[in-house]
């Protein structure tokens, strides 16, 4: 059944994707979406509406179709329409669309539950509406809705209407799954049972993904010879969605050995624009186009790429405009931090290495994202990380926030080997610590130096909740000293901002007293 015949992908994110709970795409957002899908992505058809929706979706079904006939491809436009007499023909005729996607019943329970016909009115009802549709001009796509239910428990009828309608002036039978009911097996023989009866016929199949076996269905249905295939961006689509374009692509490309025009390498960027436009959130693991999927987190893994791409395969990130990664954190070790330093031209001494890796670990531990963009931060915080040697250190504190209550603080300091406690309030959690070390200070005689510049931030690139910086600037005896500290708590940066300045200041001092003294002797 493999073979290179080709295989029309069929994208469906304007309309089924669209029935997506929370999604609605205004009119300037479907002409986007349906010019990168046909134009860059290269699918081969898009369904882009239901037809007498509202106002809007005409307005937007008429601006594509408009840009469609500029740009010669008007039959890759598809619209839904309904058995309503000529209604919904009449509405895609008018929106300048020329290819319906005619809803039949594809199942005896939907044709006696809902339409309240016998079969024989709805072939009738449908010769008609293939008619109508041919004399405007629309060519017809054929839905057989419940197909999959109708194979089940109402095989006869299926065989009934396609036989009555394979002659009609239909150009594809289109067999949806519409409740997602079917597994690998079954998608496989209803299909195949299709192609065997009809081996002329264009056949679509239309996959849901309630049993999270969307992907998996269409690879079996496309073994079974279906000469198109059903999907939507991101699997948008009604309850679990529709197959995911980027994993069909996938799957297609390395698991079968069938024919298709999409352009890989523009998968990414339309899954993230459907995503800004659909506000649905790719969820990170999301096979080909979530955040982490090219992301090694475990250090072998980073060590066995540096190695011959030991852990590469097929799915290489390149293939669907995406890079490799190494993600940093508990379980990434000194392979994946190398990568990343690599990346940023950074190259570190052994042992400074092991420190930036055991400060990665810690903040692992803490259970913090840590991305490349923090690593400089890093680095350069390990570089300057001298202070237990320091004379002045905070051994401990305690700092309060409650509602309607000034902060307080109280804290343990070590100045020259010797312990001091303070307290203090203050306006705001770093005034009252500030507060507290001053009457420290006050308590010893020392000069306070004056707070110039506060300020915190995110490291630049705003991709990671892992870390803060804080900058802090003083002026000591007419002196500016600049200190900054960086942790995941913007007090704690502040703090240990604060602590490198007030070793600056002793250090200054120090050696301001030893050329007093030189200069005594
Ligand atoms: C509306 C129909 C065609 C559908 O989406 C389905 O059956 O899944």
């Amino acid at each position: 059944m493999n073979d290179l015949r080709s295989l029309e992908i069929m994208d469906t994110t304007l309309r089924d994707g669209e029935q997506t709970s929370g999604v609605s795409f205004n009119s300037e957002e479907k002409l986007g979406v349906a010019k990168l899908l046909l134009q860059s992505l290269k699918v081969d058809r898009i369904e882009v509406a239901s037809a007498r929706v509202s106002e809007g979706e005409f307005q937007a079904v008429k601006r594509i179709t408009k840009w469609a006939e500029e740009n010669d491809c008007l039959d890759k436009i598809e619209v839904l329409g309904f058995i309503d007499g000529t209604a919904s023909l009449d509405w895609i005729h008018a929106s300048g669309a020329r290819v319906v996607n005619l809803l039949s019943k594809g199942s005896l329970k939907h044709l006696k539950g809902q339409l309240k016909k016998s079969p024989g009115q709805h072939v009738q009802d449908i010769k008609d509406a293939v008619t109508y549709a041919s004399n405007l001009g629309i060519k017809v796509n054929l839905y057989l809705e419940d197909w999959s239910n109708g194979m089940i428990s109402s095989r006869d009828y299926v065989w009934y209407l396609m036989d009555e309608l394979q002659h009609e002036n239909i150009q594809r039978f289109m067999l949806p799954d519409t409740l997602g009911i079917l597994n690998q097996v079954q998608s496989f023989d209803f299909c195949y049972a299709c192609r065997e009866r009809y081996p002329k016929l264009h056949l679509d199949f239309h996959a849901h993904n309630d049993y999270d076996l969307a992907v998996a269905n269409v690879y079996s249905s496309i073994l079974a010879g279906m000469n198109g295939i059903h999907t939507t961006v991101n699997g948008l689509g009604e309850r679990a969605g529709n197959a995911p374009l980027a994993s069909v692509i996938g799957v297609i490309n390395d698991h079968l050995s069938r024919k298709i025009n999409v352009d890989e390498n523009k998968i990414n960027i339309v899954s993230k624009i459907v995503e800004t436009f659909s506000g649905i959130r790719i969820p990170r693991n999301k096979p080909l186009v979530g955040e982490n999927v090219f992301t090694q987190t475990c250090g072998v893994h980073a060590d066995g790429d540096s190695k011959d791409g030991l852990y590469f395969n097929r799915l290489m990130p390149e293939r669907f405009g995406r890079e490799r990664k190494y993600a940093l954190g508990k379980t990434s070790g000194k392979a994946n931090i190398k990568k990343n330093l690599e990346e940023l031209g950074i190259t570190l001494e052994e042992e400074t290495m092991k420190l930036v890796t055991q400060r990665v670990i810690e903040l692992g531990d803490k259970k913090e994202v840590v991305t490349i963009d923090d690593l400089p931060y890093i680095v350069s915080d390990v570089l300057n990380q001298t202070m237990d040697e320091m004379p002045i250190q905070i051994k401990h504190y305690s700092l309060s926030l409650s509602k309607g209550m000034r902060p307080f603080v109280s804290i343990n300091l070590e100045v020259n080997g010797k312990m001091y406690e303070g307290t203090s309030s203050g306006d705001g959690q770093y005034d009252a610590f500030m507060n507290a070390i001053w009457s420290i200070y006050d308590k010893l005689g020392r000069n306070r130096p004056i707070l110039t510049d506060y300020l915190v931030r995110i490291p630049p690139g705003g991709k990671s909740d892992a870390l803060v910086e804080a900058f802090i600037a003083w002026n000591y005896k007419g002196k500016e000293f600049k200190t900054r500290g960086l942790d995941p708590d913007q007090i704690e940066a502040a703090i240990k901002a604060t602590l490198r300045m007030l070793n600056l200041i002793e250090q200054h001092d120090n050696v301001l007293a030893g050329q007093l003294s030189d200069n005594n002797k």
